[in-house]
């Protein structure tokens, strides 16, 4: 039990999927996995424990924003002993080549952010998945004969902004698309030496408008949530 989620020791599986949404969460746990156990409900932020094709698989929320993931995803990694976290989350596309329902593998997050400075002295504002996650999910890719592309994305603490211009680091750093976690998770993992990836649908396409409603956030997002569990099952 730690101070954010509610689990046991050993309740929690060595990977964990982990979307921003809570109800999400609870999608998968409902339609996905088997034998699942609802082992944290701390500030209704869900977590759930079952099996998906007869291996342990975890999943639950990391909320919103680079604070929220930092704290689910150190605790998950320090007190209930996780290897590998697979975030699954949605985006908002930059450019016009990426469509809705997209599916994107995050190869490094670049930030303004100064979360990995402070927390662990990471002087970089642009870190990299960790580990061996990364490649497994294009394996599994491949496998499901999904299209699944590679790149470099945001990650901003903003949802809404007055200038829709691209941001100074986005074009620095070649970023295709826009999310607000995947760089925290990133510096936990490489500071604690642990594995985490990102994948990422895209639900909004930032210069058209284009986007996919609240309800499609919560549940349109099955190839994202396979490619997830392909993966997890790999690890
Ligand atoms: O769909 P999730 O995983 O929540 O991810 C994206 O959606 C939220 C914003 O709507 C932010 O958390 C952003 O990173
Ligand atoms: O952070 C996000 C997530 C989805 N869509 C966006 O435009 N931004």
């Amino acid at each position: 039990m730690s101070v954010h989620i509610a689990a046991k020791k050993g309740e929690i599986a060595k990977t964990v999927l982990q979307p921003g949404d809570p109800l999400r969460a609870k999608y998968i746990a409902d339609n996905f996995l088997t034998d699942v156990k609802l082992v944290s409900k701390t500030r209704n932020v869900f977590y759930f424990t079952g099996l998906y094709k007869g291996k342990e698989v975890s999943v639950g929320a990391s909320g919103m924003g680079i604070p929220s993931i930092g704290i689910y995803s150190y605790e998950l990694f320090t007190e209930f002993d996780v290897d590998t976290i697979i975030r699954i989350g949605t985006c908002g596309a930059y450019t016009t080549d990426l469509k809705v329902y997209d599916l994107l593998n995050v190869e490094h997050a670049a930030s303004e952010s100064t979360y990995a400075k402070f927390a662990w002295e990471i002087e970089e504002d642009l870190l990299s998945h960790q580990g061996n996650t990364f490649g497994l999910i294009n394996d599994s890719a491949k496998e499901l004969a999904l299209n699944l592309k590679a790149t470099n994305i945001h990650t901003s603490d903003i949802f809404y902004r007055k200038n829709l211009a691209l941001p100074e680091i986005a074009t620095k750093y070649n970023c295709t698309a826009v999310e607000m976690e995947a760089f925290a998770l990133f510096a936990n993992a490489q500071y604690l030496g642990k594995n985490a990836a990102t994948i990422l649908t895209v639900s909004d396409v930032i210069p058209t408008g284009d986007q996919i409603s609240a309800d499609q956030r919560e549940t349109a997002l099955t190839p994202m949530i396979e490619l997830a569990l392909e993966t997890a099952i790999k690890m």
